[in-house]
């Protein structure tokens, strides 16, 4: 059977959105979004993101897989790319509508804006080592610039979880890190028993950081918006960051907020729609 697909694209995190409203069950497997998202011999992407009926009073749930066919509770650029793909599907593209999209992470709420950028309410950080979930401190604890080997190295590390686990590490120069060799390494360190995304931050000024970033399940991509709240967060935490700061990623900024007032993390970026097809 042919599966109509969109794709879309947050700053070069790509996508395949799938209408998937008729059903809560998402149209393919773990095991075909990984064919899905192969950049040979598939359509191409980072992950596969299924548009579902929303559960317990929210408009629509959002589901994703990771290229590798795991599936992680939230995306922050998937999530932008998400309320595009409804609002065009509902006829309401060039609108100012506000979502509430049910996810494995929590109620998110992205929100269409005029100049083509969406806003997310991201939530509130989750702190504890418990929550992140990592080992590298006692459950009830946070996990600020404390220590951790990889590959023969002692690296300071802060953890944040936005509904998905990051590990933060600030350097002098992202430009210099190994990522290719290291990320893997992180992600499968055994402190991290549900694997970890892992973000390198470099400070340029306190309202202005450049990071790269190795995904779970993704390996190296050009943006996590998720990844980018967690490392604003770290930063504020670390005291290298204002609560407010641009996050330069290799495929284009975001914006990030860690409100005073809620304590919610604003995220603003773009979502962009490449082309539609079936398969
Ligand atoms: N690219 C995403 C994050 C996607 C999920 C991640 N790979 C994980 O497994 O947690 C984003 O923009 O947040």
């Amino acid at each position: 059977m042919a599966i109509e697909f969109t794709k879309y694209h947050g700053l070069g995190n790509d996508f395949i959105l799938i209408d998937n409203r008729s059903s809560s069950d998402p149209a393919v497997t773990p095991e075909q979004a990984v064919k899905l998202c192969d950049r040979h011999f598939g359509i191409g992407g980072d992950g596969v993101i299924f548009a579902l009926p929303g559960q317990d009073g929210t408009d629509y749930t959002m589901r994703i897989f990771n290229s590798d066919g795991s599936e992680p509770e939230m995306c922050g650029n998937g999530i932008r790319c998400l309320a595009r793909f409804i609002a065009e599907l509902e006829g309401r593209s060039d609108s100012t509508v506000e979502y509430r999209i049910h996810t494995l992470a929590g109620v998110m709420k992205p929100q269409l804006r005029l100049d083509g950028q969406v806003t997310v309410d991201m939530g509130l950080p989750r702190l504890l080592a418990g929550e992140i979930p990592t080992t590298l401190a006692p459950a009830d604890q946070k996990v600020i610039d404390l220590p951790l080997s990889v590959a023969g190295k002692s690296w300071q590390v802060t953890c944040v979880s936005m509904g998905n686990p990051h590990c933060i590490t600030f350097v002098e120069d992202v430009a210099a890190i190994p990522l290719e060799n290291i990320g893997p390494q992180f992600e499968h360190h055994s402190v991290f028993p549900q694997r970890t995304n892992t973000e390198f931050i470099q400070v340029v000024r306190k309202d202005y950081l450049k990071m790269r970033v190795w995904e779970r399940g993704a390996g190296i991509t050009l943006a996590c918006g998720t990844g980018a709240c967690a490392s604003l967060v770290a930063g504020v935490l670390t005291g290298m960051s204002d609560r407010k700061a641009t996050i330069e990623l290799p495929g284009g900024p975001l914006e990030i907020e860690w409100s005073e007032l809620d304590q919610r993390v604003y995220m603003t970026g773009p979502a962009e729609k490449v082309f539609a097809g079936s398969v």
